[in-house]
């Protein structure tokens, strides 16, 4: 079959959205997936209690674990003031690549930190990392300079939320107050986290209840304040 799920996105936005306009690109593709083909984006529904939670908390340095087509990144990237950073891993690379040319097409000052021709350090707002989150996360620190995050949206593969969790504990990623937003906790569900973040005394959990992306079935995210 010549053209990917991505892709077709990808076309979709470039044929449909205005350049350099974010907002656009977001809507273009919450209206694709709603109308044409679904797709495994935060979506518009659970997309605005994330968007309440970047607001809310106003977060310098933000960890996306599991970019997908980059709608959510998107989503928080232009809430970010100048001078924020939002890592975010990807292990595909086939979808690292379409989040690339839809960050380029939203006018997004992104950069993919795998590619070595760009100038170092943070000249812009989107770091893409390509590569397993286990691998990448012990890496943060060295590799990026960066100290704690204010702030983890976790949406990658559900079997790898609480390892993750406690890796970015181990490495000393939080700080307190440190807020992780973790999206399909209900479908396809992430059992092992929810237990974790809610029975452990280093966390304040609380479950925001929503509806699968474009779908009528019940998900939602649940948030979880480090607290030291
Ligand atoms: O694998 C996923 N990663 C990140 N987000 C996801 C997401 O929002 C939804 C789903 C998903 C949900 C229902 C279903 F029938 C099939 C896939 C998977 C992921
Ligand atoms: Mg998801």
């Amino acid at each position: 079959s010549g053209t990917t799920r991505p892709m077709r996105i990808l076309h979709y936005v470039q044929r449909s959205a205005k350049c350099g306009d974010v907002l656009s690109v977001i809507s273009a593709i919450d209206s694709f997936c709603s109308k044409v083909e679904w797709a495994m984006n935060v979506g518009d529904k659970k997309g605005e209690i994330l968007d309440a939670v970047v607001l809310e908390t106003r977060p310098r340095y933000v960890l996306e674990l599991g970019t997908y087509c980059g709608y959510s990144t998107m989503r928080i990237a232009r809430l970010l003031p100048p001078g924020a950073r939002l890592i975010t891993i990807e292990m595909n690379s086939h979808y690292a690549q379409v989040a690339k040319e839809l960050f380029q097409h939203a006018g997004l000052d992104a950069q993919d930190k795998s590619a070595e021709k760009r100038p170092a350090g943070p000249t812009c707002k989107v770091e893409l990392l390509l590569g397993s989150s286990s691998v990448l996360i012990p890496q943060l620190k060295k590799k990026l300079d960066i100290d704690k995050f204010d702030l983890v949206f976790i949406d990658h593969w559900k079997v790898s939320y609480l390892p993750d969790t406690r890796l970015l504990e181990e490495c000393g990623l939080l700080k307190s107050g440190s807020v992780l937003l973790a999206d399909n906790v209900t479908c396809p569900g992430a059992p092992d986290y929810l237990e974790y973040v809610r029975n452990s005394p280093r966390y304040r959990s609380q479950y925001f209840p929503s509806q699968l992306e474009y779908l009528q079935v019940e998900d939602g995210v649940e948030k979880s304040v480090f607290l030291g």
